[in-house]
């Protein structure tokens, strides 16, 4: 009796002290008894759904598990109390998520709305490199753009046999006369075009080399539309209404400067950056006028962009984005987060290529007195060893203030270490690594080995609306499921450390994490009252 007593004691310690990195024990230390007893209601729920939801067999799906390929699984997700209470579908409480730190901006919004908004354009037009059969509909991609009057077309829609390759015609006259089913054949074949479905990331696309295709023909299918200025300036504020309603209260989404102009409302390429950045203040301040006209002011502390460009530019194109960048921060101060690239690491050119212009961009900046960090994109990637891996390297070196994925850092114990000792939080992406096939499912996503290692992590959407997985509900429902460990003070932990983390100076994010306080306590006191479960 006495060596089970002594060998429980020492299983207890040994438990403890492998899970001592943790960052969720600072808050486990001072937790309200509403916390402690919500934490054991979403456990006991999240155990009893494990058998009742993802222990069963399935009509439509087989061989179910929690945190099981989402595209799969997302209308069973959609059904469970774990998800409701995650999202909170239809109660005025949601859970708090604190800020969005990854996410391209051109991925957040619903393409369902911006096919809405496109056809409200009078002079969007559309096209396609071939004639669009039903042997090719689910590959060939259509483009869209706005003129500045109708343009004259040969044939009817791009479905015609006399279609000639990549010449416009009016969209609604596309649409309408597109021969695969007229207009709700025409959407299918667009919107199929913009996102990826399970057959494509499970079947027919199933590697990292495969689905980046299929990934980066969705940002061509939509950027004739997002990168028109009447559509960008409505899916801006979509896309802030959005992540405000589902529990998110300050964004640093990421957006694309690689091309240097935008549309005009004329349907030419005239707008500069600067104008980009006075419609994403312009839609901030409408965004929080309406709260206040609603008094939910409150629910929203601001957005930043960080700016991105790709890692396809050679080092000298790269300087005049790096200057664009220091201008448009001196200009608009509170508009800018930082700097990233982007692009797949596995193939485009990797951080050291760029050293000599990044280099010159730091000590720039510093001269300049400038707060603008470098969040860069690294590791987002299988491999071990290889470029997208040593990507790590350079952006630790280079100082990044965040890592964008950081997937394969758990490979490197010495770089786990200085983000931890240094306070540098991963941006973790946990749907979007398993759509880009770096993982099967989110039991095998490396992140547990993050959190178990005290390496700071955030949870984020990246591309959303390629993934049918708007806000940030999906990946905290992922995560939660996939390991016992994790509990509701994991995702306290997790959304506190998105604002410490976050590019807010240190008065805003002391006001951003009060008001979260006060909106995670009113969300743990419903979960309480009405939950219908005791906690004991
Ligand atoms: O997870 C990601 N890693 C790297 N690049 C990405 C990721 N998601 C999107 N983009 C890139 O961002 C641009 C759109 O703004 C696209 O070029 C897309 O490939």
């Amino acid at each position: 009796m006495g060596d089970t007593q002594d060998y429980f004691s020492r299983r207890a310690a040994l438990i403890q002290e492998d899970k001592s990195l943790r960052r969720e024990n600072y808050s486990l230390q001072s937790l309200t008894n509403n916390e402690l007893a919500a934490d054991k209601i979403v456990r006991h729920i999240r155990a009893e759904e494990t058998v009742s939801v993802w222990g069963v067999e399935h009509d439509e799906v087989s061989h179910l598990f929690p945190g099981m390929e989402f595209l799969t699984s997302k209308r069973i997700i959609d059904q469970t109390k774990i998800f409701k209470i995650i999202s909170k579908a239809c109660a005025p409480t949601k859970m708090p998520k604190g800020a969005l730190l990854h996410a391209h901006i051109d991925a957040t919004v619903d393409k369902g709305y911006l096919l809405e908004l496109a056809l409200k354009e009078p002079f969007m037009h559309v096209r396609a490199s071939c004639v669009i059969t039903a042997a090719n509909s689910t590959t060939a991609v259509p483009e869209f753009r706005a003129f500045k009057e109708v343009q004259p077309s040969q044939s009817a829609s791009v479905t015609d046999l006399d279609y000639p390759a990549d010449s416009w015609i009016p969209l609604h006259q596309a649409r309408e006369s597109f021969s695969l089913g007229g207009p709700d054949g025409f959407d299918k074949w667009a919107l199929g075009a913009m996102v990826i479905n399970p057959a494509e990331a499970y079947g027919t696309h199933n590697t990292v080399t495969k689905i980046w295709q299929k990934f980066q023909s969705t940002f061509r299918a939509t950027a004739g539309l997002t990168m028109y200025r009447p559509i960008f300036r409505q899916f801006l504020r979509r896309f802030l209404m959005e992540s405000i309603g589902d529990g998110i209260s300050y964004m640093e989404p990421r957006i694309n400067f690689f091309d240097k102009f935008m549309f005009d409302a004329d349907g030419n390429e005239t707008v500069p950056h600067r104008e980009w950045l006075l419609d994403f203040g312009q839609a901030i301040s409408e965004v929080r006028a309406a709260l206040r006209e609603q008094g939910r002011e409150e629910v929203f502390v601001g957005a930043k962009f960080i700016y991105t460009t790709l890692r396809i530019l050679s080092p000298e194109e790269l300087e005049w984005y790096l200057e664009d960048c220091i201008a448009l921060k001196q200009e608009f101060p509170d508009l800018i987060a930082g700097f990233d690239l982007v692009g797949d690491e596995n193939v485009a050119r990797p951080l050291i290529d760029y050293i000599e212009p990044l280099l010159a961009f730091k000590q720039r900046v510093k001269d300049l007195g400038l707060d603008l960090p470098l969040i860069l994109h690294a590791g987002e990637t299988l491999s071990d060893g290889g470029k997208a891996d040593n990507n790590l390297y350079d952006a630790l070196l280079l100082g990044t203030k965040r890592i964008g994925h950081g997937f394969s850092i758990v490979k490197h114990p010495k770089l786990m270490q200085l983000c931890r000792e240094k306070g540098i939080a991963l941006e973790v992406c946990p749907i979007s690594n398993e759509i880009l096939r770096l993982t099967t499912s989110i039991p095998m996503h490396p992140l547990p080995v993050m959190i178990n290692q005290g390496v700071p992590v955030t949870l984020n959407s990246d591309d959303p609306s390629v993934f049918g997985a708007m806000g940030l509900s999906y990946d905290f429902y992922q995560v939660f499921v996939s390991s016992e460990t994790t509990g509701l003070i994991t995702l306290k932990q997790i959304a506190l450390d998105s604002i410490e983390f976050s590019t807010l100076d240190t008065e805003e994010k002391a006001r951003a994490a009060s008001v979260w306080e006060k909106h995670w306590h009113e969300f743990v006191d419903d979960l309480v009252n009405n939950s219908g479960i005791a906690a004991d």
